[in-house]
Parts: C-alpha cells; structure tokens; sequence
C-alpha cells in the first residue's frame, strides 16, 4: 500500500500546540507502519460526499483524516474533532475529468458563501486597465477551464466572477488552475498545460505539487518534523522540471523575487548528491549569511544526519574561495581592503601625473576593467570588452593611462595583498588547466551577483561534465555587479533556462507595486530573456502604503503606529524588517525600533538570537531574506538613487547603471515582504516611490 500525505495535512498539523503535534506525529507512524494495526481506532465520515474519508484517533479531541483506497493511505488533514469532520465532510479526493491530476475538491454545495465582499483594494487586471463588474472569464469556454483543471463544481462560479468576486474564487480552487486563472486576468493569456495524463493520477505533475509518497520512516520524520517548510516536500511543476532535468552544459533559473529559485536550487543539489555516486557538489551563494542560511536548509532538506551531506559544501563566493587559496598554495590570501587599493590609485596616479582623468574615473576603470577582467598589460587593456563603459577610449589615453595601473599592481604585489578579483584569478589560473577539480558540481544562487572573475573561477573548479554548473538567480535584483557577456567566459546557458512564474513569498498587492519598479521582460547582455509578466502570487494582503513625511520627526510615529498593529495582529518582532537604503540612515531605523519598546537585531551582525528582536540592515543586507511585515524608510530624495553614487559615475553608461541598480535595490528591499509593506521618507522623496503607488 502506498502512503502519502497532503500538503492540507503539513499545513494543519503546523497550526496545532505542540503536545497535540506530538501525539498525531507518534499516530502518523503507526498508520505508516502497520495501517491495519488494531490500536488504530477508524470512523468512516458518513456525511463526507467522499466514502473513503476515514478518521484516526490521535488523542481524546485531535482527529486525523485520512483518505483510505485499497491501494493507498493518503494524510489528508488534521484538527480538532469537529473542525476534522468539517473539513472532510466538505471534500472530495478524485482525478480531475479532463487534467487528470488528483485533486482535494470543496464541494460546492457545501461552501455557504463565496466572496460577499470585495476584500482586495488592487486590481487583478493588467495596470491601466478599469475595473469592471462584467464576468472577466466570460471569453473562456467551458473546455478552456476544463483544461487548466477547473473543478466541475466550480465551472459556474468562475464563468460568473466578476473582477470583485474572483480572488476570493480562486481561494477555494486547486492552484493549478487559481493560477492559470490569475495569469489570464493578468494578461490575456490562457496557458492551457501540455495533456499529461500519466496511467497513475498520483503521478500527475499538479498532484505531486499537494499530495506525495511517503516512501519511508525517514521521510515521514521530516515531512512532519518541519510541516511549516512546505517548499522540502511540494514543488510547483515548473520548479520539479528543474530539479531533476538532464543539461548538457550551464543551466540557468530566473525568476522575480520569491519564486522559488533558492528552493529550485536546493532540491538540484540534494537530488545531484543523492543520484551521482561520488559527487562532491558546492551550494554556493553570495554572502557568509546567505550560505549559513543555505546550509541550515540543506539540513531541513534531506534531514540532519543524511548520508548525503558530506558530499555537499556550502560556502559563499568568498568562502571557498579562501578555503581553496589554502589549499592549494598553503597560505592564507591576504585581501586588500578597498580602501587600501583606493589609496594606492591615488599615489601612483600623482606620481604618474596623469591628472586629466579624474580620480572617479581612474577608480571605476580599474574596478570594471582592469582588476574585474585581470588585464596584465597594456596590449591586453586595449582588448578588454567595455561593456557597461565609455565605449571609446583613444589609443593615447589608454596608453596614459595603462602605467598608472601596472604600478597599482606592482604595488600591491609588493605589499602582498590582492584583490578579490585577484584571487579569484590565481585561483582560476591554477585549476583551468588541471584535470582534477575540486569539484564535480557547482550550484550557485543569487547568480545576478556573479562578477567577471567569480565565474571564471566557477567554471574552472567545476569538472565539465553533464549538469556541472547551475545557477539560480533575478537580474532583476543584480544590485553589486555590473552587467557582462556570460557566453564570452564560456558559460553559455542559452537554451538552457526558464522562468519561475508562480510566487509564494509576498502577497499578490505586494508583488504587484514591486513589480512597477522594473520593466516586464528583462533582458541579459546574452540576449536570454527573463518574461516576467504573468507571475501570480498565492495569496492576498493589505495594499503595501507609501508615506511621505515632512520631516525625519514626522516619518518615525507612521512607522510606530504599522509596527504596534504589526504586533496587535500577532506578528512577532522577529518576523519585522526595517531597512534603509544606506548606513547614514540606519540611525533612524534604530529610533524606530526603540521608540516601539523593542530590541534590534543589527544584520550586518554575526547572526544572534533573533527572538523577540526586529530586523534592521541596510538594503543590500535585506537579500535572500523574508519578513511578514516589512518598513523601507529613509527613502528621501538624493538617498535613493545614492546621491554619492550618481555624483561619481564616470559617463553616461555608468549614470544609468547607477539607477537601474539603485531601483533594483529598492525592489529587493520590498520584496522581503510577505504581507505587509510601509515605505516611507522626507518629502519630496525618492523619485522611484511614484512608481510604487497604484497607477491612478
Ligand atoms: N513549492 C513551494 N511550496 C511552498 N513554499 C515555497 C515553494 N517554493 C518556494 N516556497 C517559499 O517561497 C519563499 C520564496 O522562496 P525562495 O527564497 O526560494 O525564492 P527566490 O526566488 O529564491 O527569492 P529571492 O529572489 O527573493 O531570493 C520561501 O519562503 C520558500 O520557502
């Protein structure tokens, strides 16, 4: 007999106390163990329109439901006695008519009442569009909503939707098709999915998406361990196509924030471990507190003592980095600070005298030129693609210039230190050529933030076999790297990508606003494209707010009053981020946060207890993280874009690198949020707020 259990059932055993976890964890084992074991105590619902809902006792009052065949036990749900029955009496299992993928019915004669009120301020429909009361599905046939896995019941309700009504529709629909459904409102399109009808249901793409085998005692311990990391056990389809599909050369995962790319990479590391005998595989990402937070999923995923992860290192960019610098030249790599490189381009600059570039311009050629390609010599200088720069240099002002370079490096050789970019090559130099590498699989995540020099290295400490590099990343949220051909370093991932659609972090309200912040389809300097119209979010929230003060004194009591009903609605302080767009500003986040009685948590800190403490971080801290409520403050004019930053760029080029970055910066910062989101700052305000706000 196969064993399974549903999505529905991780979801409801994660809202019981404790002790009630407990006992139906100590009953789910049973049932695992031996189904017909007389200690089991089994009441067939009788009003359930579904005669195979059992329920199992697990103590005096918490019932587990069960959908029993005799082929297959399947952990349905699971609550307190009258709401279990509720919930069951109100449920069909079946194989849908037309997808044929299972599906966990409500039954519509049961739901009492469908979306009385309008309960989202936002329109579903693509911005610029009126709201309307007319049916919005009224142009889809019945075989269109057949398709995309509509139920039965719900044909009428959904061909009757208005514009009001649908959100709240979709809510008792399987995602499938609240999907499909939503993507059309968004834009037009019907995305009827490829006929796959495999022979068994269970085995359909949209079923595995809730409903999994349960293939041993080991997986049962930690599906019911973390019942909350839904993502460890259910993959939307499009994330599954990823996880186990063969490339034969770089493969690549886009997607807007909170699609489920680092998810997407997680299960392809543990899955390439797990399938590869003898694989040595690196979960890289970019910062030490994004890999610490890699790694402890990494745990969750494949549970803590699994065979598998000795074979799995997690470390971020600069991490391995170092550790193979020791390894294979047996010291330590001394990194110059920048700082110390800015004072040696000074020096050599005015001893060399070249006094008709600036030193803004001398800085950013050696940062996106020289130092980030290695260039070693003048011949080499002139081949250099400039991307992303002043395109035209003359041959005499490079040859002006080259000598002020050549001594920057002569010089910091002399001192024994190198750049990042420096070790990073030395480190490629060694390994290109060597048969043996370090690794044989490479993962990385936050891939927007990849420079020249970090991937090189990547594919030089890669063997070059089948599914050797991958990357999950948003160019969409690059905020550190500037822009280059990843095909000119031999890591071509044309053909070799796809974009993650479906977004399980931020409320539809939330990813909508962020969403005005960059463009629909954003393009790499490859040409690969990233289509990111169409993304739909899981749920609803409140409208995110944007507020403008007339003074610092003015913005801070809006934000105490978000975070005190933050807090009355039951979020906890550690599930709050407050984020500014640099260090200067932080200051304000801190009186926040002390003005609301609580403590902060610095993340620019060595990860300490984060209980009962709020977030506070600059922007580019804010990466990788989530919060249920977030604040981005401080969003005052000449703080965002950084007013330093557009004063120092060298061309025009660099001017609108400066504020693609800095947008993408504050599309990060918002995109940490799940349910709710403040912006504030001083009047006039950041000039990137207008596009935040719902189009009138
Ligand atoms: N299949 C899934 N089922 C349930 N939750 C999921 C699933 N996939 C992702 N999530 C959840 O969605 C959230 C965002 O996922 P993830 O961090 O992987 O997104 P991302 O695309 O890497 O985001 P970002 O670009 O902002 O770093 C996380 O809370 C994750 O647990």
């Amino acid at each position: 007999m196969e064993f399974r259990i549903a999505d529905t059932f991780t979801d409801a055993l994660a809202r019981l106390a404790a002790n009630e976890q407990k006992a139906v964890k100590t009953t789910a084992f049973d049932l695992q163990m031996d189904p017909s074991s007389p200690g089991l105590s089994f009441h067939r619902i009788d009003n359930s329109k579904d005669a195979n809902f059992w329920s199992v006792r697990a103590n005096a009052d918490i019932r587990i439901i069960v959908h029993k065949t005799a082929a297959s036990m399947l952990l349905a749900y699971v609550d307190h006695h009258d709401k279990a029955y509720a919930w069951a009496e109100r449920r069909r299992i079946e194989a849908h008519p037309k997808t044929g993928a299972v599906q966990i019915v409500e039954v519509r004669e049961r739901v009492v009442e469908v979306a009385p009120q309008l309960p989202f301020g936002a329109p579903i429909v693509a911005s610029g569009a009126k709201p309307t009361k007319a049916p919005i599905f009224k142009s889809l046939s019945t075989d269109d909503l057949l398709a995309i896995g509509v139920p039965e019941d719900w044909l009428a309700d959904v061909a009757r939707a208005t514009e009001d009504r649908f959100l709240d529709i979709a809510g008792h629909l399987p995602a499938e098709a609240s999907e499909a459904l939503l993507e059309y409102a968004a834009t037009g399109d019907l995305n009827r999915p490829a006929p796959a009808r495999p022979a068994d249901p269970f085995a359909h793409p949209d079923t595995l998406r809730r409903i999994r085998v349960v293939e041993n005692a080991e997986h049962l311990a930690l599906a019911l361990d973390y019942p909350w990391d839904k993502w460890t056990v259910f993959l939307h389809p499009s994330q599954r196509a990823f996880v186990g599909k063969e490339f034969s050369g770089p493969a690549r995962i886009a997607g807007s924030a909170g699609t489920g790319k680092t998810v997407v990479a997680l299960h392809r590391a543990a899955r390439l471990v797990e399938t590869t005998p003898n694989a040595r595989l690196l979960l890289t990402t970019f910062s030490d507190p994004l890999s610490r937070a890699l790694e402890r999923k990494v745990r969750i995923l494949v549970g803590p003592d699994s065979r598998v992860i000795p074979s799995i290192s997690v470390a971020s960019f600069q991490g391995v980095a170092l550790d193979l610098f020791q390894l294979a030249f047996g010291h330590r790599a001394h990194v110059a600070t920048e700082d110390r490189v800015w004072a040696i381009l000074a020096e050599v600059s005015s001893t060399i005298s070249v006094s008709e570039f600036s030193e803004r311009f001398i800085r950013s050629e050696w940062t996106n030129v020289v130092d980030a390609w290695q260039v070693n010599n003048a011949e080499a200088y002139g081949q250099v693609p400039r991307l992303g720069r002043k395109n035209r240099m003359s041959v005499k002002q490079r040859d002006r210039l080259w000598p002020v370079f050549e001594a920057a490096r002569a010089a910091l050789l002399s001192q024994g230190l190198m750049t990042w970019s420096q070790i990073f090559g030395k480190l490629t130099g060694h390994f290109a050529g060597r048969a043996e590498k370090p690794f044989t699989h490479i993962v990385v995540d936050e891939a927007q933030d990849l420079g020249v020099p970090e991937l090189r290295f990547f594919a030089a400490i890669a063997s070059g076999g089948a599914n050797a590099l991958f990357f999950a990343g948003d160019i969409g949220q690059r905020i550190f790297q500037q822009p280059f051909s990843w095909k000119a370093l031999g890591v071509d991932v044309r053909g070799r990508s796809a974009t993650l659609k479906v977004n399980y972090r931020t409320s539809h309200e939330i990813r909508q606003a962020a969403d005005r912040l960059l463009p629909s389809v954003l393009r790499d300097v490859d040409g690969v494209e990233d289509q990111r119209k169409g993304t739909v979010s899981l749920f609803s929230g409140p409208e995110p707010i944007v507020a403008l003060a007339p003074d610092e004194n003015a913005e801070l009591p809006t934000i105490v009053d978000f975070v005190k009903q933050a807090l009355a609605d039951g979020i906890a302080a550690h599930e709050i981020g407050i984020f500014t767009r640099g260090a200067d500003q932080l200051p304000r986040a801190r009186a926040v946060v002390k003005a609301c009685g609580l403590s902060a948590l610095e993340l620019s800190g060595r990860g300490d207890d984060p209980a009962g403490r709020m977030s506070v971080g600059t922007m580019h801290l804010a990466k990788g993280l989530e919060f249920k409520a977030v604040i981005v403050m401080a969003c005052d004019d000449e703080v965002l874009p950084l007013q330093s930053r557009v004063e120092a760029v060298a061309d025009e080029v660099e001017l609108d690198e400066v504020y693609e970055t800095e947008r993408q910066l504050l599309y990060v910062a918002c995109t940490r949020a799940r349910d709710r989101l403040l912006v504030t700052g001083v009047a006039p305000g950041s000039e990137f707020l207008a596009d935040l706000k719902l189009p009138i």
